[in-house]
């Protein structure tokens, strides 16, 4: 029996999921998005079977419709939803990074033949639109679903099922947990990544030494800064509670570490350091697809000209493809430092093997 999927947004998290649903040959994928160029390059990417800007004809046939827009159009879809034919016994879900509000306004709207269940699978990327998508994207990551006490079973494994395709990890969550644990690993971490680029910003106005000699641990923390400022903004709005209470705890402690600073409390500080480098060491290792950047080398490369080209081309000798390269914090006279982004692991590997062997210093990053 064919299935009938409408992705709602078939951007990079609705046009991934798409990818990875596409390999059940039974599932047959409707693709709606208001972006008409969005359809044609999903149906140019085979990232769906039919496209259509008109939702009614999107959702009619459908047996489990996706709402993967940004959040706040999930909330105008859900409503539109509520007003079109739909199948009897249809499941709805959505992809939306935030999910109490959501779910609760999704029960207040939708008689008991249709049933809703939030979902959000945990990766992404700071790219958007259809041509970021990407099959492999949620493998290995979590794919969180959050059903209310009146889901039916057979509905919340039916979505599991069809969910699992994209080979993550499905994981069954109350949804203000949710908000509250992704809150804190994932949105918050948003608020501070981007305040502390704003805060070095505005000190890069009195002395331009602060954008030239920002460069790993700054780096690093503030990777996330470069994300799409709209989502963020729907996401933060979406889960005010936790951030509020959240922030609290943060002004509390920012409070305390610089009281031990004040007082030159130097024990303390250094314990406050031990504690979070033993939380960090024990998280999980990020998995394979879980993040397009894992695939990165860096190389320090000595300022001599023709440097960087010799080492593209001693990686052309070994047919070892490369997606991505980009020079950091290279100046005159100074070691500079290359970033190459591979295909794939073994690529990496191989890559990885060849420079060093040919006595360059090089290095992986988290
Ligand atoms: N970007 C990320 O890393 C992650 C995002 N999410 C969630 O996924 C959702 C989608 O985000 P992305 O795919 O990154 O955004 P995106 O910008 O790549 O895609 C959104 C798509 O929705 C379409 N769209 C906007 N309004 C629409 C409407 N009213 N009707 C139909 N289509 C509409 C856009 O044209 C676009 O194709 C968001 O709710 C976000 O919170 C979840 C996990 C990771
Ligand atoms: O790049 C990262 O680390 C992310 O933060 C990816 C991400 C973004 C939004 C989500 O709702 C889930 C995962």
């Amino acid at each position: 029996m064919k299935t009938t999927i409408a992705m709602l947004g078939i951007g990079l998290i609705g046009g991934s999921l798409a990818l990875s649903l596409r390999n059940d040959p039974d599932n047959r994928i409707i693709g709606f998005d208001v972006r008409e160029d969005f359809i044609d390059k999903g149906l140019n990417k085979g990232l769906i079977h039919a496209g259509t800007t008109d939702l009614q004809t999107a959702v009619r046939e459908a047996d489990i419709i996706i709402c993967a827009t940004p959040v706040e159009q999930i909330y105008a879809l859900l409503n539109q939803l509520s007003t079109l034919m739909l199948k009897p016994g249809v499941i709805i879900s959505d992809v939306g990074s935030t999910k109490a509000g959501i779910v609760e306004y999704a029960g207040e709207l939708f008689s008991s033949d249709i049933t809703f269940i939030g979902g959000h699978p945990m990766a992404g990327s700071h790219k958007s639109g259809v041509e970021a998508a990407l099959e492999r994207l949620f493998e290995n990551a979590y794919y969180v679903l959050t059903p209310g006490p009146n889901t039916p079973a057979e509905k919340l494994s039916r979505l599991s099922a069809l969910v699992s395709l994209t080979n993550a990890k499905v994981i069954v969550m109350d949804a203000h947990e949710h908000d509250r644990v992704v809150g804190a690993v994932s949105h918050f971490p948003h608020i501070i990544a981007a305040l502390l680029v704003n805060l070095v910003g505005g000190y890069n106005e009195e002395n331009e030494w602060h954008r030239r000699l920002a460069a790993g641990g700054f780096r690093d923390i503030t990777r996330i800064a470069s994300s799409n400022p709209r989502m963020w903004r729907d996401v933060l709005l979406n889960n005010r509670e936790y951030m509020l209470k959240m922030g609290d705890d943060w002004k509390r402690s920012m409070d305390q570490i610089l009281d031990l600073v004040a007082e030159g409390n130097g024990d303390e500080i250094e314990r406050f350091f031990r504690e979070a480098r033993n939380f960090r060491e024990g998280l999980p290792e990020r998995q394979k697809g879980a993040l397009p950047a894992l695939y990165d080398l860096y190389i320090d490369i000595p300022d001599h000209p023709g440097e960087i080209g010799r080492i593209t081309t001693l990686l052309g000798t070994k047919n070892i493809n490369i997606t991505n390269l980009q020079i950091l914090e290279a100046r005159e006279d100074m070691l500079g430092v290359l970033r190459i982004t591979f295909r794939n692991e073994n690529e990496l590997e191989k890559g990885e093997a060849m420079l060093r062997f040919f006595e360059y210093n090089v290095y992986r990053r988290e």
